[in-house]
């Protein structure tokens, strides 16, 4: 898009181009408000609801809208105004049912325009390009590939996590996320460095840094024209931030990329089944000779965006469910004995879990189920964007608008939830079970995560071996209130559990030996 842009725009008219737009989004911003828009609190001139957008705990105030205004809160903020849904019949109906209108990102200019994340998957707007990667997506994280191409590096994982419970119990956390790191990294890339040694954990660690640095909030998001300034004018350091910035994440993202294709081109055995692999592969297979160039360049590129995406959109919120389902075990201990019992009953103490062992042990997945409720990944929501006016119960939804809906609001709505703050997997096993959180914890319509397939192997594998390996127990020094959702739990975009202190009493004898996770 920028390439669009002259790049010698002189100043003078730089500043009159800026000041009209700024006039046209006020007045756009005044128009929007005379239509019956969704109630909302109180605009103020030119700002409008700015004050009222929360810098940190966004599910919280979300909620506390829906305690004020009801289903839908509308915040006018000017050149981007927000629709905050605090009810699941408007979230399924407005993401999903009317997925032409709203299945579009809102644009983070500074992010997306300036850093050039334009092209992940979560970021990037409904074109053809991200059509593409959802195509590629929708093949790549099935069951029936998971299962194929990725189980034996699953369960490689799960067994170095447990074996370093045995030999140091007290870094579980920092190992978990280190753990959770390398098994989607080396599903995406097939390997965990390059030739020179370098850890791609750390340098796709360093890119979700760069990025964050993106969306902290700029002017140019505000008011996207603003881009078009030339960077050297007192004010516009963000420019050059992000032109050094998109440099910095575009050279490691194709340095990672490159890697593997080298190890490709030199018939490289130790490179593991991975998707970026699998998907060259087939891509170069398939490749005809009547194939443009372009369309093998556009084919990569795919790829690798699409891989890219993976450990920005499943590090976190896989380590934060793992997090939710230990600090679970510990808080609920009749739930962990229930849980042992039926590994117990079913597996045994003569082998290890497996991933076939899944459908047998339904107490299990309805821990897990109630993992995603009680501690919902993504508590704040994800926007979608409008792409025409539209109108629900009787409001005016403009075109633009971005859509967030409160999932954090509905995993602690009574309407839904016997008890919203107490972990109880009984609820999806009763005759008439409560709401299945699949139904909005991933998101909704054509955006809807496309990882919760292996999200749940990977949860699944890891929750089933700790239970039969170890007693979990919190630690006595660990004297911390966590009583309530406060105490247990950070809410802001993401739902993070907050840091404890664990026990882990081994549960079998001989467990040492016991452990060979390779025959999975
Ligand atoms: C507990 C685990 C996870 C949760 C709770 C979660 C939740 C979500 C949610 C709520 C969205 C937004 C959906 C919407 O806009 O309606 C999303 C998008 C996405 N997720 Fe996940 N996710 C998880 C794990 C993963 C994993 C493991 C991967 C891949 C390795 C992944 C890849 C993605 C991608 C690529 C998108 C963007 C989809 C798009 O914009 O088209 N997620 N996820």
């Amino acid at each position: 898009m920028s390439s669009l842009v002259p790049t010698q725009l002189s100043t003078t008219n730089a500043a009159l181009g800026a000041g009209t737009i700024v006039v046209l989004l006020l007045l756009r911003t005044y128009w929007i408000a005379r239509n019956h828009v969704p109630p909302g609190p109180r605009p103020l001139p030119i700002i409008g609801n700015v004050l009222d957008m929360p810098q940190s705990q966004f599910a919280l105030t979300w909620t506390k809208f829906g305690e004020q205004y009801g289903p839908m809160t509308w915040l006018a903020i000017p050149g981007q105004p927000f629709l905050i849904l605090n009810s699941l019949e408007a979230a399924k109906e407005l993401l999903g049912g009317r997925g032409s209108i709203y299945t579009d990102r809102p644009r983070f200019t500074m992010a997306t325009d300036l850093m050039g994340f334009e092209s992940l998957t979560p970021l990037s707007r409904s074109n053809s390009a991200w059509r593409s990667q959802r195509t590629l997506l929708k093949h790549a994280l099935s069951v029936e590939v998971i299962k194929r191409d990725y189980s034996a590096l699953i369960s490689r994982k799960v067994g170095e996590y447990i074996n370093g419970l045995l030999s140091r119990p007290e870094t579980f956390l920092g190992d978990l996320h280190r753990t959770i790191a390398e098994t989607v990294v080396e599903l995406t890339y097939g390997k965990r460095e390059d030739s020179a040694g370098r850890d791609f954990v750390q340098l796709n660690a360093h890119i979700t840094d760069i990025l964050d640095r993106g969306m902290q909030g700029y002017v140019v998001d505000l008011v996207p024209a603003v881009k078009y300034l030339p960077s050297w004018l007192p004010g516009m350091k963000f420019k050059r931030d992000a032109a050094k910035w998109k440099k910095e994440s575009d050279d490691l993202r194709e340095r990672m990329f490159g890697s593997v294709k080298d190890s490709m081109a030199r018939g490289d055995t130790s490179i593991e089944s991975s998707f970026m692999l699998n998907n060259l592969k087939a891509l170069y297979q398939n490749q005809s000779s009547s194939e443009s160039v372009q369309q093998a360049v556009e084919g990569g590129q795919t790829i690798n965006h699409t891989g890219f995406s993976f450990y920005i959109s499943g590090v976190e919120t896989i380590t934060n469910a793992m997090r939710a389902f230990l600090l679970a075990m510990v808080l609920f201990p009749s739930v962990q004995e229930k849980a042992r019992a039926e590994i117990d009953r079913v597996i045994g103490s003569e082998r290890l879990p497996t991933l076939d062992d899944e459908q047998n042990l339904p107490y299990l997945q309805a821990v897990l189920l109630e993992v995603l409720r009680w501690s919902p990944g993504s508590a704040g929501g994800v926007p979608h964007a409008s792409i025409k006016d539209d109108v629900y119960n009787g409001y005016f939804i403009p075109r633009g608008t971005a859509v967030i809906a409160n999932t954090w609001g509905i995993t602690r709505n009574p309407k839904h939830y016997t008890n919203p703050s107490a972990f109880d997997p009984e609820r999806y096993l009763k005759p008439d079970p409560e709401l299945d959180p699949r139904e909005y914890a991933f998101g909704y319509g054509r955006r809807a995560c496309p990882g919760f397939e292996l999200t749940f192997r990977i949860a699944w594998l890891m929750a089933s071996s700790i239970l039969w390996s170890f007693r979990l127990r919190r630690s006595a020094s660990d004297t911390r209130p966590l009583d309530t959702d406060a105490d247990r739990f950070n809410i802001t975009v993401l739902c993070s559990p907050v840091d404890f202190k664990c026990d882990f009493i081994p549960s079998q004898v001989g467990l040492n030996e016991k452990l060979d996770f390779s025959v999975h």
